[in-house]
């Protein structure tokens, strides 16, 4: 399979970090759709199953300390992003989030990390970063502008790796928009992804719009959301095995499978 950026030397294991959500869920930011009511009860429920998945699949899943003053810190993908030995606590556009990396340090260094930081005036989410086989596409848009890309590219500098910047306009993160299959092959819904991002031929049109979001499990599974079924459909017809986990609550919040958890691998 092609190197997906984020190996820790000589270490094989699969860790997914993961933040229970907090009593506040419900609150958490709305930039793109309408609001409606979060249950919950079931995002309770959704959250242990999507855990559970992790788990069936032979990951050991890693609790960060929750932080429940954060409606959105559920979402733990966003204040960190992984690459080599080197995490990057980030610096979100939206101000309300900003506390979330507090308690990450900690763990990403237990881990064996170095931690760095992305300072102001920067701005950068982790849901805007996906790394593929040596590229990193940083998307522009709400969320992280581009003194963020900028910083980032300085701290990635000692990694052999492109970095992209992806002007985003639809959507809220650039993974929202697209994400990549385990063989490379980029994902995208095309009318959320954004001209003038051009991915080549190696781009994929999915049916769906959370179909266009993937978590690699392996080297040929992938995790996504249930309320995709037809690319869900399109997935095996490539061989692919597909879990899927019901995540409408966090959907609600503009929230997808990639934003729940944050993969350690090596
Ligand atoms: N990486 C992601 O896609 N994160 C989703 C964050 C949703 C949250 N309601 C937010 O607006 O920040």
């Amino acid at each position: 399979m092609a190197g997906i950026g984020g190996t820790l030397g000589g270490m094989n294991r699969r860790l997914a970090l993961v933040r229970r959500p907090g009593d506040r869920l419900a609150e958490g930011l709305v930039t793109h759709i309408d609001r409606s009511p979060v249950d919950l009860d079931l995002a309770m429920r959704q959250w242990e199953g999507y855990v559970e998945a992790f788990r069936q699949e032979g990951w050991t899943v890693v609790e960060v300390p929750p932080a429940d003053d954060h409606p959105d810190s559920v979402f733990v993908e966003d204040p960190v992003f992984v690459y080599g030995d080197l995490a990057v606590l980030t610096r979100s556009g939206a101000p309300e989030r900003r506390g979330e990396t507090d308690g990450l340090d900690d763990v990403l260094t237990a881990h064996g990390y170095r931690v760095a930081r992305i300072t102001e005036p920067a701005t950068l989410d982790g849901g805007d970063v996906l790394k593929f086989d040596g590229t990193v596409w940083v998307g522009q848009g709400g969320r992280t502008n581009i003194e963020g890309l900028e910083q980032l590219r300085e701290l990635l500098a000692p990694f052999d790796v492109d970095v992209v910047g992806v002007p985003l306009e639809s959507v809220l993160h650039l993974k929202s928009a697209v994400t990549a299959l385990p063989d490379g092959t980029i994902i995208g819904y095309p009318p959320l992804v954004d001209a003038p991002i051009t991915w080549g031929e190696e781009f994929l049109p999915v049916p769906e719009e959370s179909g266009s979001h993937v978590v690699l499990l392996g080297e040929d599974s992938v995790l996504m959301a249930a309320s995709a079924p037809e690319t869900a459909e399109v997935f095996r017809e490539r061989g692919l095995r597909v879990v899927t986990v019901d995540i409408s609550e966090f959907e609600k919040l503009e929230g997808c499978v990639t934003c729940l958890s944050v993969r350690l691998r090596g």
